[in-house]
């Protein structure tokens, strides 16, 4: 058996009386593309944000490659690389300068940087705006930028959470190829999504999360099933099927006020 990249037990986090998430259960093999979905408000965001040290749980335990986040996050977190949601960069750095930043900070030597910078921008057709100061970047050059500077130090483990959102289809073509890419080296990546399609064309490896649980996890065509698409599924798993679609809304359109 393979091992595995991420095992989570028990994992509980509660803002004030909102249980967010409500004893997660997790394993996610190593090597593999995983998808992280589930509806608005799930707790996927908060599980990711537990899972890579910058959220403590208020019960439960985290492993990441085979070591324990919350006893020493530094250590875990030199092996992975994190894109979070709402993604906050030094707004007044250039986009080569953020990179040469985030290089030095986890310490590697500064000509290795230039190396990868340049051939990260490249790759992530970053390099026209790499002088461009980021505050100026668009919301798919930020998404570009936050992927290169979390892919700098070649991490063992990738986490994303919504990286094609605001993304357009040229930059998301782009962002997928160099995922394939990196995982195929053996590398691995879990990413958050509600975009059934793309989990379905990307991942290997499929958990989906509703109201704090996790309701299936497993390879995608075991989770997928007997439905014809894994958006089919999902709604069954989330108990979204059939949910009234707005039939009280009767004033909504027809052009009368
Ligand atoms: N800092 C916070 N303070 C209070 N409540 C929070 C906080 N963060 C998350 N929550 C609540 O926890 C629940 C799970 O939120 P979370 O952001 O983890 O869901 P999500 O699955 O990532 O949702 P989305 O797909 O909409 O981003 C929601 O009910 C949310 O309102």
């Amino acid at each position: 058996m393979t091992q595995a990249a991420v095992r989570v037990e028990n994992l509980w986090k509660a803002f004030g009386r909102q249980v967010a998430v409500a004893g997660v259960d997790l394993t996610l093999p190593a090597g593999k593309f995983v998808g992280l979905v589930g509806p608005n408000g799930a707790g996927k965001t908060t599980t990711l944000s537990m899972v890579t040290g910058l959220l403590r749980p208020d019960r439960g335990t985290v492993e990441v490659v085979g070591q324990d986040v919350w006893r020493d996050p530094a250590e875990v977190k030199a092996r992975i690389g994190v894109l979070p949601e709402g993604l906050r960069l030094f707004e007044r750095l250039s986009g080569r300068e953020l990179l040469a930043y985030t290089g030095r900070l986890r310490g590697l030597p500064g000509t290795e940087v230039d190396k990868r910078a340049t051939q990260l921008l490249d790759v992530l057709d970053l390099a026209g705006a790499q002088h461009k100061l980021v505050v100026d970047y668009s919301t798919g050059m930020r998404k570009k930028i936050g992927l290169a500077a979390a892919l700098l130090h070649n991490p063992e483990v990738l986490f994303l959470d919504e990286p094609f959102e605001g993304v357009d289809p040229v930059s998301a073509q782009i962002i997928r190829g160099v995922l394939e890419r990196y995982t195929a080296s053996g590398a691995t990546v879990v990413f958050s999504s509600h975009v059934m399609e793309l989990v379905e064309s990307l991942c290997d490896w499929v958990a989906v999360m509703a109201a704090g649980r996790i309701r299936a996890q497993g390879p995608l065509a075991e989770v997928r099933g007997e439905a014809p698409t894994l958006q089919q599924a999902f709604l069954e798993l989330v108990g979204a099927n059939g949910r009234d679609t707005g039939s009280d809304l009767d004033w909504l359109g027809g052009g009368t006020r």
